[in-house]
């Protein structure tokens, strides 16, 4: 590293479950600088504008409440002005974008609903207010569904309402701040981790209200993409994973299983499947889609990529690997 620290960002600020997955992903590393951005975007943005910049760790998917849309949406949108920015008119063209996917994370999460201030009867001191604020990061009312639904049912004279943060941990920051010039009758609570209650020096009110115990979010580690994969994943046993996306002629019947057929021809096991519209203000139509699939290689097997490229090339108008990176045993255990 020639004695320079290696910089890491993260959606912010300190104390969110991508802080976490950052945390967890260089452990082993001893000089790291993390780095917290404002917006799941600038961790997309940031990365690609500064080359200072190592790594951002960004949320995919949780367990309870699936696709984080956001992140989807930012890979899907890189393809598409790759797509759209490309000189060559060919059709089953592959895409090569400025950032790739080296490894992924799971964290568990365990929201907390947490409050600015004492509240000396726990839980019970809400039937004390007109109203109770809950603020907290978009994906995670998904997680916590049924809990608010039955502190609605247990106050029924408290009139909830929502608000999105960018974090987790901004929600208890906003919470804190919103208390401080606060009517009596209102309480501004968060949902969020522990880590950040304890940073901000609030309440944890109830512990582990996630609807769904084994709460999950999965993380990828990206860089700015580097002709050479340096190799950073050291021995793993485990199965290698292929993060692809892929657009299909959309005209042609079959045409989606043509390309899944690609992967059974080349006995390779698909792990996941997902797809996001788009649309190009162009051409004929407004709706079509982008696939994401993950499959899995041996590291240790005879590489055929390049003949696979070539026929999942052949079937897909336009396809794009993202990285190839090593499944987390977490992916496995609890
Ligand atoms: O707000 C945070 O703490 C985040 O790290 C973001 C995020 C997400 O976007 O999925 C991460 C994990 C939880 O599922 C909720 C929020």
């Amino acid at each position: 590293m020639n004695g320079k620290n290696l910089k890491v960002i993260f959606l912010g600020p300190k104390g969110t479950y991508s802080h976490q997955a950052a945390l967890q992903q260089f452990q082993s590393i001893p000089n790291v600088d993390y780095l917290p951005t404002a917006s799941i975007p600038q961790c997309f943005d940031e990365l690609e504008r500064n080359a200072s910049i190592d790594y951002s760790v960004v949320p995919l998917e949780n367990s309870t409440n699936g696709q984080v849309v956001f992140s989807y949406d930012l890979l899907r949108d890189r393809m598409i002005q790759k797509v759209l920015s490309s000189t060559t008119s060919a059709e089953n063209s592959r895409i090569t974008p400025d950032i790739e996917v080296i490894a992924e994370q799971y964290v568990s999460i365990t929201h907390c609903l947490i409050s600015p201030i004492e509240l000396s009867n726990g839980i019970e001191s809400f039937g004390k207010f007109q109203e109770v604020k809950i603020y907290s990061h978009p994906q995670v009312w998904g997680q916590v569904d049924s809990y608010l639904k039955s502190l609605a049912e247990k106050f029924p004279q408290v009139t909830f309402s929502r608000s999105d943060c960018s974090s987790t941990s901004e929600s208890v920051n906003q919470c804190m701040q919103s208390q401080i010039d606060n009517q009596d009758n209102i309480l501004h609570v968060a949902i969020g981790s522990e880590t950040a209650a304890r940073l901000y020096k609030a309440q944890v009110i109830e512990h582990s209200i996630n609807d769904k115990l084994g709460n999950t979010t999965r993380f990828l580690v990206l860089r700015r993409r580097r002709d050479t994969r340096l190799n950073e994943v050291g021995d793993t046993k485990l199965p290698q994973v292929n993060l692809l996306t892929f657009t299909t002629r959309q005209d042609d019947p079959g045409s989606l299983v043509d390309v899944l057929n690609v992967l059974k021809t080349h006995s390779l096991n698909m792990c996941s499947i997902n797809s996001r519209p788009f649309n190009l203000s162009d051409g004929d139509r407004n709706w079509r889609y982008l696939f994401f699939i993950e499959y899995y290689t041996d590291k240790n097997a005879p590489n055929h990529n390049e003949q696979f490229y070539k026929d999942i090339g052949g079937k897909c108008k336009h396809w794009c690997l993202w990285g190839t990176f090593p499944r987390s045993e977490m992916y496995y255990y609890k």
